[in-house]
């Protein structure tokens, strides 16, 4: 069976969010079973892609609109991922060093569309397409409509959501630039008078997945516009949990920590990550350290987070500490809350690979006050490194984590995102951190929680073993 994954992003090729993290390890997991999975992705310019080489496999130009652009298929030189990456490589639109920005719908445009004549040229054409978000969600509408992918629509294409909120609006103006097709199926694309690659690949693909069930069932009452959407096409739609790569999220190894440990360790190797961390950002070690990580948006309950900061630090008996960016006026407010509570917060606003990995490692709780959260890996992270996570039971946190109160609980949960329920979840917290005894046999217990892709991977294959 071989399978091929298009997506924007791809660990650690390029990384913005967990998008990257999925794509980096599903097809790596499925490799492992009876599956021949790749990944088609841009090629940006960025230190992996500068720091690598690489050989072409392909030339050819891609048409979009009246415009021509060269492109090449590139494969690594010597392959050191651990599974085979080809990349699209269009120097004017996507070899930038960003991944995404204001012209992304050139941009991705063309990626799809380059992918896509690759495809056609093979003399071995994949058994399976398997597409990620909006980036990647007019491919299920070319394979099915456009008249010179006709030899591919045999090919079954499973569209992947991992984020409804954004879906790739284009307007009309845009419509010329996608391989000709019938006219009389335009309706395929649209979706409140726009173009809208989500709700194309919703339409178009032959399975919907997203990455956990809870979000599947969430997705059918609000989605952003594409509720009603979801609901009509429920049949071919169903909800596989995500893992994490517990080669790469791994204690025991993890290059990036300070002190690696394993779970009869676990209170010594926490401990000097811990130190190194409160050194690092100035914090008291005594107290119990609650840590934030992840992009500063609404779906994450970020705007909240600078004013549930300075309530929480008022009784000066924990800690906190923030890795993160995204809205400039929640960056801000939670850099000037440093001068505030001096000693007791710190926050680096940014992007830090290694950071995060050692605010795993060493952090007692992570907060995760989602508004939105599909499945969210930050928390199976905070699992395996024995680190309790704090989250609103919603999406994807809904289904990996287990409030304290029920017997066989590990972790804290809130329902609502209002400040009140994200402080009393907080308490909560700092009482379950005073039962020591409790807590520590806690760490060891949510450390072997089984969240790998073994099983999920396998969910995979089924679903595409279901289509035949
Ligand atoms: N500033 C920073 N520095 C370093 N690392 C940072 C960082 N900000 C975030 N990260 C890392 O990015 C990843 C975030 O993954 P999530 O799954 O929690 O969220 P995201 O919303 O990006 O993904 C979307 O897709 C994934 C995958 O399907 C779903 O789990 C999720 O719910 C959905 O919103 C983690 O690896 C985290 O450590």
């Amino acid at each position: 069976m071989r399978v091929i994954h298009i997506s924007a992003e791809c660990y650690p090729v390029a990384k913005i969010g967990g998008l990257a993290d999925v794509v980096g390890a599903l097809p790596k997991y499925q490799n492992k079973l009876v599956v021949d999975s790749a990944v088609i992705m841009p090629f940006y310019n960025n230190k992996f892609t500068q720091n690598n080489t690489f050989k072409a496999l392909y030339e050819s130009t891609v048409k979009l609109g009246e415009n021509q652009y060269p492109y090449e298929v590139l494969v690594l030189k010597d392959n050191i991922l651990d599974f085979p990456v080809y990349f699209i490589h269009i120097e004017s639109l996507l070899y930038k060093d960003y991944v995404y920005s204001e012209d992304d719908t050139d941009r991705f445009l063309a990626f799809q569309i380059a992918a896509m004549d690759w495809l056609l040229t093979l003399d071995k054409k994949p058994d399976f397409i398997h597409c990620h978000d909006h980036h990647t969600g007019l491919i299920p509408f070319m394979a099915q409509e456009s008249f010179k992918y006709e030899s591919l629509n045999k090919i079954p294409v499973i569209t992947t959501i991992h984020n409804a909120q954004y879906q790739g609006w284009m307007p009309y103006e845009h419509l010329s630039k996608i391989p000709e097709f019938n006219l009389d199926h335009i309706g395929l694309l649209d979706w409140n008078g726009t173009i809208n690659p989500l709700a194309a690949a919703i339409k178009c693909a032959w399975r919907v997945t997203t990455v956990s069930p809870s979000y599947m069932e969430e997705l059918m009452q609000s989605a952003n516009g594409l509720e009603a959407l979801l609901s009509a096409e429920r049949q071919k739609a169903i909800g596989i949990l995500n893992g994490i790569d517990t080669d790469v999220w791994n204690p025991e190894t993890d290059e990036y920590i300070v002190k690696n440990y394993k779970t009869s360790s676990v209170l010594s190797g926490k401990k000097a990550n811990k130190s190194w961390l409160c050194k690092e950002f100035n914090l008291d070690e005594s107290k119990p350290l609650f840590s934030f990580i992840g992009r500063l948006v609404g779906e994450k309950g970020a705007e909240l987070l600078p004013s549930i900061f300075y309530k929480a630090l008022q009784s000066k008996d924990i800690s906190i500490l923030l890795l993160g960016s995204g809205m400039s006026q929640t960056e801000s407010e939670l850099l000037s809350l440093k001068n505030i509570h001096i000693g007791n917060y710190n926050c680096f606003i940014g992007y830090d690979e290694r950071l995060s990995h050692i605010i795993y490692a060493g952090s007692d709780f992570l907060l995760m006050p989602s508004r939105v959260e599909p499945c969210g890996l930050n928390q199976m992270y905070s699992l395996r490194y024995g680190t309790v996570p704090v989250v609103r039971s919603v999406g994807g946190l809904k289904d990996t984590v287990v409030d304290i109160k029920d017997k066989v609980g590990y972790g804290i949960c809130h329902n609502d995102v209002s400040e009140t329920s994200i402080l009393e979840a907080i308490d909560r917290a700092k009482e379950f951190y005073k039962q020591e005894t409790e807590f520590k046999n806690n760490r060891k217990v949510i450390m072997n929680i089984d969240n790998s892709w073994e099983v999920s991977a396998k969910a995979y294959i089924n679903l595409y073993n279901s289509i035949t």
